[in-house]
């Protein structure tokens, strides 16, 4: 290998992952949930790895900027950036949420970051190989040895519709005893201290319920709700201020800045979003009317890493608390993620990650917790190695798929059980 940093290969593999039946308002998830690894070689013969959301839109996107870089530098990420820009996006694909607004909006600039963010994450990889350091380090440095994670708890199924896909050991958890019983699990294997349930899927007063029986389980652990925009103004006070002596945060009660500011002015809980804050020309208006208290960043859809570190010095200013967004992912998203929030000095909360619902990674060896904690990496790069046998099976996955499960659609995979389902539309109660 030499220090040749230029780009001559990047590879593209779409996987399909095996996910659980968790339900959240919109439906329950696939059996199978899609991810793009993203792989760029340079001259010196280093490989670097990215990972993204793998639905059929942003491959669409990745494609022209794979076949645009070779010959550029991996050092070159405003380049990249620049380039990214200039990706045309097929409207006609793109709608206007994300996965039923779970995510927020979706515009072409937020699509375009969501792939491009896998790309810089790559370079990064590569970079830091060539270079021997860790990713931290071509950050500024890590500003702590651990990053601390939440449990992040779903009401679920034990499984999926018509017995689709890999079955777990979980079971289900459709009340506050499930609830409870799948924290302490999460408390026993990983030693997460804080825990978050997701919401929307229930009456309120269930969901309370569930809340107030893991806040008797785990008297002194900060808990949070989630449920995804589901309720009225109205509903979002009432629960609010039923909680409010437990909830470390709630999280989008309800959907828009103007309903989240009215919510933020008559509770004394904070709010915190990854919906009507997810990208930069939200912010003003949400910080200006006090409408979230807590941005939760995403490194896909903010747009990679040296952009989350731009987000937490956009808070840091406005006094406004940070903390990390996560949806399915696999390894190699969750040492990227790893990694930033290590530098990050204004990481206010443990960040939630999905990562122990799958049972599949495309590493070598798992990223393992203690006492909810990831140990943040010294090796080069991203510090993870990649299994090539794994990353082809689950690639043939996806190869295989009739184009059922390549696209998220969790109101779809709900009408398995429930023919009838539509996605509800907000406010729900
Ligand atoms: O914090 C969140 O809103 C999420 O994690 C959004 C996800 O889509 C979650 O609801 C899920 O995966 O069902
Ligand atoms: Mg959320």
């Amino acid at each position: 290998m030499t220090a040749d940093l230029t780009i001559t290969d990047v590879r593209l593999t779409p996987v399909l992952v095996s996910d659980p039946p968790l339900l959240n308002t919109q439906g329950v998830h696939q059996p199978y949930a899609a991810r793009l690894i993203v792989e760029i070689v340079t001259a010196g013969g280093i490989t670097g790895f990215g990972e993204t959301y793998g639905d059929t839109k942003y491959l669409d996107l990745a494609r022209p900027l794979a076949e645009a870089l070779p010959g550029r530098q991996v050092t070159d990420l405003n380049g990249l950036f620049a380039l990214a820009a200039t990706v045309e996006v097929d409207a006609a694909r793109m709608g206007s949420a994300d996965v039923g607004g779970q995510r927020g909006v979706q515009t072409a600039d937020k699509l375009r970051l969501s792939v491009v963010s896998a790309f810089e994450v790559a370079c990064l990889d590569a970079l830091g190989k060539a270079r021997e350091l860790p990713v931290h380090a071509l950050l500024g440095h890590k500003v702590r040895d651990r990053v601390e994670y939440s449990a992040y708890l779903f009401h679920r199924w034990e499984q999926h519709p018509g017995g689709q896909g890999e079955s777990d050991d979980w079971g289900a958890a459709t009340d506050p005893a499930g609830i409870v019983a799948q924290a302490r699990r999460f408390a026993r294997d990983h030693g997460f201290r804080s825990f978050k349930l997701k919401g929307g899927v229930y009456e309120p007063a269930e969901e309370i319920a569930a809340v107030r029986a893991l806040a008797a389980a785990f008297p002194d652990a900060p808990l949070r709700l989630d449920p995804n925009g589901a309720w009225s103004v109205p509903t979002s006070i009432e629960v609010a201020e039923e909680l409010r002596d437990v909830l470390q945060y709630l999280e989008d009660p309800t959907t828009g800045t103007p309903g989240m500011a009215e919510v933020a002015s008559r509770t004394g809980v904070p709010l915190a979003t990854n919906m009507c804050v997810t990208t930069f020309p939200e912010i003003p208006e949400a910080f200006a009317t006090g409408a979230v208290q807590v941005v939760l960043s995403d490194h896909h859809y903010w747009g990679g890493l040296g952009r989350t570190r731009e987000l937490a010095a956009v808070c840091r200013t406005f006094g406004v608390g940070l903390s990390m967004h996560s949806n399915t992912h696999l390894g190699i998203s969750l040492a990227a993620m790893t990694h930033v929030a290590a530098t990050v000095p204004n990481l206010d909360y443990a960040c939630d990650s999905h990562y122990p619902w799958q049972s599949e990674d495309v590493l070598t060896g798992r990223l393992t917790f203690r006492d909810g904690c990831l140990d943040v990496s010294d090796a080069p790069g991203l510090g993870i190695e990649v299994d090539r046998d794994r990353l082809a099976v689950l690639h043939r996955r996806w190869l295989d798929d009739d184009g059922t499960m390549r696209d998220r659609d969790d109101a779809a995979a709900m009408r398995r059980a429930d023919p009838g389902w539509v996605a509800p539309s907000v406010p729900r109660w």
